[in-house]
């Protein structure tokens, strides 16, 4: 269980206070997979910082698997949108997948094992002597994915990670996510500014209001746990929940103007 209790986040950096978060609080059950949207600024990635304990909370408390988080927990990891950057470039496929794995004193048998699964889970089994810088933006992204799989993460957090790649490959990683998911057992919160991504992906979508941000609707997504982009897609609740989520998102946006 993940909890999120009375968050707030105020930054205050050389006179500039800014107050991101002002009242947060949501639950996410063991293995379930919880998207987070919200209007463009709302926090999200303060949010998913705090979560992951690479940020102090100003207030409130995030609770993860029964511990108070005060640092990184054990268990979590996270996917950043940003994949260029949190690839080791000088390091093989393999090797950026193996990294945490070996900071965490695992022996050499069972990291080869692990990182040979994650590669072959996100279909990159053939890639794993080539550089990042070798591979397509999709590509990395999988080895970043490969990478937190690896580390068998109870929690796995992940900050708008498709974002940066096309349509297509997007599509693709949905599913992967999606199965690997299933798959793991994994408890996964999923922030992306994407509406139809939110819908597509979650049991549950979590709303953000604008800065300072509270949570504005807690959405049940009660469509068929075999999802496909056409058929989920072209599904009418599909379209029922898309609008639910966008007219909130609208929302939150002309609140703040
Ligand atoms: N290190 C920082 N110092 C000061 N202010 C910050 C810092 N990081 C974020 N902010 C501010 O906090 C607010 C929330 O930022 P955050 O990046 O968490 O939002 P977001 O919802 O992830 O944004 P986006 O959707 O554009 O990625 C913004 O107003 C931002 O300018």
């Amino acid at each position: 269980m993940l909890t999120v209790k009375g968050l707030s986040k105020t930054y205050d950096a050389k006179g500039r206070r800014v107050e991101a978060i002002g009242d947060v609080s949501f639950d996410v059950a063991d293995g379930e997979f919880v998207c987070v949207v919200g209007p463009s600024g709302c926090g999200k990635t303060t949010l998913l910082r705090c979560i992951a304990g690479l940020l102090p909370p100003t207030s409130g408390e995030i609770v993860v698997e029964g511990r108070k988080v005060d640092g990184p927990p054990d268990g979590l990891a996270v996917v950043f949108q940003e994949y260029g950057r949190s690839l080791f470039p000088w390091l093989r496929v393999r090797d950026n997948v193996d990294l945490p794995l070996r900071a965490a004193g695992m022996g050499k048998a069972k990291r080869r094992e692990l990182v040979t699964e994650a590669l072959d889970a996100v279909g990159l089994a053939d890639a794993h002597a080539a550089y990042p810088w070798q591979l397509s933006g999709g590509m990395q992204q999988r080895v970043a994915i490969a990478r937190a799989i690896a580390y068998q993460p109870r929690v796995l957090l992940m900050d708008e990670p498709f974002a940066a790649v096309d349509a297509q490959t997007r599509a693709d990683l949905e599913d992967l996510i999606r199965s690997v998911w299933q798959r793991l057992g994994v408890t996964l919160l999923f922030v992306t500014h994407d509406i139809d991504e939110s819908v597509y992906l979650g049991q549950r979508v979590v709303m953000l209001s604008s800065s300072p941000t509270t949570v504005a609707e807690d959405l049940a997504i009660d469509l068929p746990a075999a999802r496909d982009q056409l058929a989920t897609r072209s599904d009418p609740r599909f379209t029922e929940l898309r609008g639910q989520v966008y007219a909130q998102i609208q929302k939150a946006k002309q609140e703040r103007t």
